[in-house]
């Protein structure tokens, strides 16, 4: 089974500027890109090979704004909030109540970003900690704090909730596997992660 490439998807939904491309930027190429802010048209896509276990994976990676495209994927989602904008907090119950109704039983990442800002000036932080732990609690996802910039939270660091949250979904998804007792983190693990899942138009994808 060794060198076996499966195919699977992440999608990052969130609010424009939340941070959802500075994500994908940090984890896929390892960098933080400055320079005035370029909103994304329509969806972005980034692909990643990463090593689980015996397979290299080619993880394809969706940034979505918008709820049309939303509608083609079956993935695993991971729903954005800025942590210095409390609105993005309001959007990302959008994305959840979506995706529900989309798929009644995925579970969802919820994935705060911009840490680095909160760390110079809590001041700035507009979405409490607890808050979104609750949220996430009611709607049975997983929730942890990144940085872009600093790259905390997102690198390929075994401590790294990013990296080690695509590589348990990876590892569970090669194993063709929607439950079972490899991981530690396996109660997140129960996305529907269909091999087949239709292709997401390209219409307007603006990353190589
Ligand atoms: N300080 C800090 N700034 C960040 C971080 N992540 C993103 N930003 C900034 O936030 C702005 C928006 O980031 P993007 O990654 O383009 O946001 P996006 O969600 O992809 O935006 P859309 O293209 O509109 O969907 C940019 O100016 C980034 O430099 C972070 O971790 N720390």
């Amino acid at each position: 089974m060794s060198g076996m490439r499966v195919d699977a998807k992440v999608v990052m939904l969130g609010k424009e500027s939340v941070g959802k491309t500075s994500l994908v930027e940090r984890y896929v190429h390892h960098r933080f890109l400055v320079g005035p802010y370029q909103n994304t048209i329509g969806a972005a896509f980034v692909a990643k090979p990463i090593q689980v276990g015996e397979k290299v994976i080619t993880l394809g990676i969706w940034s979505v704004k918008t709820k049309c495209i939303l509608l083609s994927l079956i993935c695993v989602f991971w729903s954005f909030l800025d942590l210095t904008d409390s609105s993005s907090f309001q959007r990302a119950r959008f994305w959840v109540k979506e995706l529900q109704n989309c798929e009644e039983h995925c579970k969802i990442y919820l994935c705060g970003t911009k840490s680095d800002l909160i760390q110079g000036d809590r001041s700035l932080r507009q979405i409490d900690y607890h808050d979104t732990q609750d949220f996430a609690e009611e709607i049975g996802a997983q929730h942890f704090e990144t940085s872009s910039k600093t790259g905390s939270n997102v690198g390929e660091s075994r401590h790294a909730c990013v990296h080690l949250v695509i590589v348990c979904q990876l590892y569970e998804y090669s194993r063709g596997e929607r439950s079972g007792n490899a991981h530690i983190l396996r109660p997140a693990f129960t996305f529907e992660m269909k091999r087949n899942a239709s292709k997401p138009e390209r219409a307007n994808a603006n990353v190589g």
